[in-house]
């Protein structure tokens, strides 16, 4: 797989998701707004991946810094750290990494300002390095909630485009697939930005991981024909009481899964725990542009001009609807993740 992010001398280069599947592009960002627009834009996308990209925006933004006194210095990290977390409102993994990278500084206030710059590029590759690491870790985990033979459906794309590799809910099912098992991935298109049909469909092709592309409308009518298992998806926020925030949809394939008793699994790395946020309901859901669901990549309009549009990115699932959440440390009932993670990690 071509790298989601990377800091490459000195800028921050992107895969284009935008341009996927038909363009292979990259984007060379070289100021922190440019970070911050391509987050907002979805050339990169997903909970984890916006969380590595806003990292490395920081350490980019801090290298344009001129002051040379810490104070001075820090102040205006402080208004690039504040740019950066107005991309996107739900994904909190955008803020933790924005948080850590804010907690290094202030660790090196001793510093000289040049070794400050130097170490926040480090940071923010640790911070992507240590992604990796996670989502390989939770498809050791969670590898056997899939079985061999089995048909597995994923929503979105929760894969190495949606973090700094190997992904979420694609590195549970890329784990079942290099232990030699025989599944086959169903990929719902993910209406309206299509990130199954363009990111998902081409990730596991990639892979050459079986995948058969449906039309969201789909999945209730395959799970009634006894034709998935199991469900996997990604996350973008959990709150403390195990409600999912995730790609709008997912509640939808929940409940559908629930309704004919098929396991509904989550992955998830603890950066996208969110044991300051109560339930849910406290969630910030980001609304988006209504060409999105007009247009096809804003040409062929697909509805008529004017009309009325909702488009929520992503919905709620309640907690009961969660059979697991797969996370680096092993699979977890929702009601415990605060038992798990509360100790450890500290407030965004
Ligand atoms: C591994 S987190 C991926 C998560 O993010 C996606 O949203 P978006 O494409 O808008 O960033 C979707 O909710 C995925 O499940």
């Amino acid at each position: 797989m071509v790298p989601t992010v990377e800091w490459k001398d000195g800028v921050v280069r992107l895969l284009d998701q935008s341009r996927l599947p038909t363009q292979v592009e990259f984007l060379d960002c070289r100021d922190y707004r440019a970070v911050a627009q391509a987050i907002r834009e979805l050339k990169v996308r997903g909970a984890p991946a916006i969380g590595v990209t806003a990292a490395m925006g920081v350490a980019l933004g801090a290298h344009g810094v001129a002051a040379s006194d810490y104070d001075a210095f820090a102040k205006a990290v402080g208004e690039i750290c504040d740019h950066l977390a107005a991309s996107r409102p739900t994904a909190v993994n955008l803020f933790w990494a924005i948080a850590r990278m804010k907690r290094k500084m202030a660790t090196l206030k001793t510093q000289p300002i040049p070794q400050i710059k130097a170490e926040l590029v480090r940071e923010s590759q640790a911070i992507l390095d240590e992604d990796i690491a996670l989502c390989k870790a939770m498809g050791t985990e969670g590898a056997h909630v899939i079985g061999d033979g089995q048909t597995v459906l994923t929503h979105c794309n929760a894969g190495a485009l949606a973090t700094a590799g190997y992904g979420t809910a694609l590195g549970v099912i890329r784990a079942a697939w290099e232990q030699g098992k025989k599944i086959h991935v169903i990929a719902d298109e993910t209406r309206p930005v299509l990130q199954g049909a363009r990111l998902t469909a081409w990730e596991l092709m990639q892979d050459k991981i079986p995948v058969t592309l449906i039309t969201d409308n789909m999945a209730g009518s395959l799970m009634r024909q006894g034709k998935i298992q199991v469900c996997v998806v990604g996350a973008d926020r959990i709150a403390a009481n195990g409600d999912v925030a995730n790609k709008i949809g997912t509640y939808s394939v929940a409940v559908l899964a629930r309704a004919h008793g098929i396991p509904f699994y989550v992955a998830a790395p603890y950066s996208t725990i969110d044991l300051a946020t109560k339930t849910g309901a406290d969630i910030p859901i980001e609304e988006r542009n209504p060409l999105e669901v007009t247009s096809i990549h804003g040409s062929h309009p697909v509805a008529p001009e004017g009309v009325a549009v909702y488009n929520p990115a992503f919905d709620v699932t309640p907690a009961e609807f969660v059979t697991g959440i797969i996370t680096e440390r092993g699979i977890f009932k929702p009601g415990d993740l605060a038992g798990v993670f509360g100790a450890e990690r500290p407030a965004g």
